[in-house]
């Protein structure tokens, strides 16, 4: 970690490359000094007389005033001596960098920083520096981090081409190598170290991807702030009433000012803002800053004055995920746990390690070897991992993280009551042993690159029907809600209000002009509560009208500080009506701070229970791919992109009907935005695009239908049983995850698989052509679902 001081301004301008050479030929350096940095570094350049001027040995305060940097490197250029280090002396200035054979020799090469396209670290030598200009490669050995760090950072911030050309006061946060000799990070933040320590990445798995291993670092931490700031939400709010005990707090609490919003779309191509290995090319470091390099924060939003509207525009742009997830967990079948709870998933056996290959499927994989489960506390973050994959945690006082006492899985039904789990034993020094998982691929199924192509990503759809026209709030360039999308449906082209500019009031105004005004209690009566989810309780209902049932979703608003999602939610369900997809049917406010959104009732559940209560045949798991690949179609058609697929938000009803819900964290596509970068969804589904923070679409949707088949298969979706940071670790590096027992099941299963689980996004399946896959021909019809819930009347549901 290299915490350097605020950059200094950059100098005047100076004089051009034609007046440069003549000075620089005919000057010579002096001879007194060594590898340093001048104490003027930049601070001026009023006094400056010649860019690349050699220094004057009779004037080294006016030398000092030009210098930035300079030394004895040893350097290797490409090309005819390209096999040759050579010690060079190197002085770097506001505008060039000058290369001499030796302190007093006169300039060899100079290099405007105009023309430096590319600086970064490689492991060519233990300290080493790639430059790159259009015409131009050399390689710099270093002595030390430090040396390094310092020639990296003064060349890059003065390069214009790098997105610098400006630089002001942003500081450097993570500044973080990775020594291939030692195999070991270098400058990595202190909590980084430590959470490395504790996880199961070993040292190995650094050599073999260290950009991965930063990746889930960096996406761990964020969830781990994101819930220690929900910590610090719902300390604030005190006990909660109604609602469950979930973590959602009664009112938007501001961030504090000028706090960088948390974020999970780190790497979004605005610059600056995702951590990565020094000398990856194309993305630089994190730099944190009260303005950000490009004046935006870590989202590539605008900095907004006032952090709580920040907060808002993020939670509208989709970034909320995790904590929203984090939340939903305190109760229910919701997707993120409080700290201090535990939630792994199912009862989950031990068994050996999945282990998987390097993408690209359907190749046959090698099995990697299992590290011990590690002497682990379970962080926030872990928890939340762990949790998220289903289910919530039992209901608890907040807790910091780290305190959890208990490693046993629990979670809890949909009525929120809690099922203590097998303990998951230690399984053990498998370092060694050889994975028992095969690839799922099967030859005969094809390459899926050669049978799939991109999606297209449709063009906005017209809405169906008008919206309300106060429906205008709209997320920022990098993610449109789907408040935004649904707003940007009814009036592409308006000015749309930013979501960050509204307040609570606005927000509920906006709600109220989305549900009906009638009194719901006068239309429905209440059965019995059916599930628990974190914003509130499902009841099952009579419609007194008709006599049909109907699932009640009750949510006191004012314990969500998130009702842009609700909000987003409703609109979704609203305009996406479709025979897959769990119907909205009204939403009323009751008393001005209860909501209850009606919708369809599904009374066999989510297909989680099912898979918990039954051994599914492959004709059924066939029929629900099959329906929910519909569902998907409908919603990708419409630029919709779920992002949180998984069995938990799959419901069948008593006919075998299987469709999507859960719609709080959908995106929209649109012409200008088609593809999203925020990190959202549960992990363990999550595609590795969306791990390793790159730009995605509508296909992380297939990725994880095919983790929720695998679910179907094997009860649980991969890595589940791996400690959370190295799940993530996996999911990134591993690519199409492998099978326990991939020889009991038909190659269409394989080759759907295999065409789901592609890592080559433009490879893997779209929805439809899916549909059309060999596989889904199998399904059973919907009546040979029905068996599947005989489970739910022996439990009296
Ligand atoms: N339409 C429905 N029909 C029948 N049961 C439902 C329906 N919707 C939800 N449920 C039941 O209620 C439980 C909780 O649903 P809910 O949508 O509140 O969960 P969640 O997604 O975890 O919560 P949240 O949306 O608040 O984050 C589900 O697991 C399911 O068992």
């Amino acid at each position: 970690m290299s915490l350097t001081p605020s950059r200094p301004a950059p100098a005047a301008p100076l004089r051009k490359g034609s007046e440069i050479q003549n000075v620089l030929s005919n000057s010579g350096y002096g001879s007194s000094f060594s590898v340093g940095t001048s104490s003027a570094s930049g601070s001026s350049s009023s006094t400056y007389s010649g860019i690349g001027g050699s220094p004057d040995r009779t004037s080294d305060s006016l030398m000092n005033a030009h210098i930035v940097r300079y030394g004895t490197v040893s350097v290797k250029e490409d090309g005819l001596v390209s096999w040759l280090w050579r010690p060079k002396y190197l002085v770097l200035k506001q505008q060039t960098l000058s290369i001499h054979k030796n302190e007093n020799a006169p300039i060899q090469t100079l290099i405007s920083l105009s023309d430096i396209a590319n600086i970064e670290r490689t492991d060519l030598k233990p300290y080493c520096l790639l430059l790159e200009t259009k015409d131009k490669r050399m390689y710099f050995s270093l002595k030390s981090d430090e040396e390094l760090y310092g020639w990296q950072d003064d060349i890059y911030s003065r390069s214009p081409l790098m997105g610098v050309s400006n630089p002001t006061n942003f500081v450097h946060k993570v500044h973080v190598g990775f020594d291939p000799i030692s195999g070991a990070f270098t400058g990595l933040p202190d909590s980084w170290s430590k959470l490395l320590t504790k996880s199961a990445i070993t040292r190995e798995d650094y050599q073999k991807d260290p950009q991965a291993v930063l990746d889930v670092l960096e996406f761990y931490t964020d969830r781990q702030k994101r819930e220690m700031e929900d910590m610090d939400f719902s300390a604030t709010l005190g006990p909660r009433s109604g609602g469950g005990s979930s973590g959602y707090g009664s009112s938007l609490t501001p961030y504090p000012e000028n706090a960088s919003a948390p974020r999970f779309n780190a790497g979004t191509g605005l610059g600056g803002s995702k951590v990565s290995l020094d000398g990856r090319p194309g993305i630089k470091r994190q730099d944190s800053a009260p303005t950000g390099i490009n004046g935006v924060d870590a989202n590539g939003q605008p900095l907004s004055s006032s952090a709580a509207l920040a907060r808002a525009a993020e939670l509208v742009n989709g970034s909320h995920a995790a904590q929203l997830q984090a939340n939903t967990m305190s109760s229910g079948s919701g997707r993120g746990p409080l700290p201090g709870s535990l939630q792994p998933s199912r009862p989950a056996p031990p068994r050996p390690l999945l282990t998987a290959n390097r993408p690209a499927p359907p190749a046959p994989h090698g099995a990697l070897p299992k590290p011990p489960l590690p002497e682990h506390t379970p962080s926030s973050a872990d928890l939340l991992l762990r949790a998220k994959a289903h289910g919530p945690p039992k209901e608890t006082t907040t807790k910091p993280p780290g305190l959890a006492e208990d490693r046993i899985p629990q979670r809890k039904d949909s009525l929120g009551t809690e099922r203590r789990l097998p303990e998951r034993p230690n399984v053990g020094p498998a370092k060694s042993s050889p994975a028992t998982s095969k690839p799922m691929t099967d030859p005969a199924s094809g390459a899926a690159g050669s049978t799939v192509g991109p999606p297209p990503v449709k063009p906005l759809q017209p809405a169906k029907k008008p919206m309300a026209p106060t429906v205008t709030v709209t997320a920022e360039k990098e993610d449109g809600g789907v408040a935004a999308a649904a707003a940007a449906l009814e009036k592409p082209k308006q000015v749309e209000k930013r979501i960050s500019t509204m307040n609570e009031a606005q927000i509920m105004e906006k709600l109220r002009s989305v549900v009906s005004a009638d009194d719901p209690k006068a239309m429905y009566s209440k059965i019995r509560k059916v599930g628990q989810g974190a914003s509130g309780h499902v009841y099952v209902a009579k419609t007194l009208a008709t006599g049909k049932k109907v699932a009640i979703k009750e949510m006191d608003l004012s314990n969500q500080p998130r009702k842009e999602l609700i909000v987003n939610e409703i609109l979704v369900m609203k305009e996406s009506q479709h025979p897959n997809i769990v119907n909205f049917l009204d939403s009323y406010l009751v008393r001005s701070s209860e909501l209850w959104v009606v919708m369809e009732y599904m009374e066999g559940g989510a297909l989680t229970d099912i898979i918990e209560n039954n051994t599914l045949e492959e004709d059924q798991i066939s029929s629900i791919c099959f329906e929910t690949c519909k569902g998907l179609g409908h919603l990708h058609s419409q630029s919709i992109i779920h992002r949180d697929i998984k069995s938990d938000n799959v419901l069948l009803d008593a006919q075998g009907h299987v469709k999507i819900t859960d719609f709080g964290f959908c995106a929209k596509l649109t012409d200008q935005k088609s593809k999203r970068a925020t990190m959202v969804g549960t992990p363990y589904w999550m595609a590795p695009e969306v791990v390793k923070q790159k730009e995605y679409g509508a296909k992380v949707d297939i990725w994880s239908l095919g983790i929720m088949a695998i679910e179907m298969i094997e009860n649980e979706p991969p890595y589940l049983d791996e400690e959370p940071l190295k799940a993530l670790y996996l999911i990134a590096t591993n690519g199409t995850p492998t099978l326990k027992k991939p020889e009991a099941l038909s190659r269409e299963l394989k080759g759907f698989l295999s065409v789901c689980l592609c890592v080559d996004v433009k490879s893997r399946a779209t929805a439809s052509e899916l549909l059309e896959h060999e596989f889904l021909r199998k399904a059973c019809a919907l009546s040979g679902l029905a068996p599947l819930l005989r489970f739910k009347t022996k439990q009296g549901s």
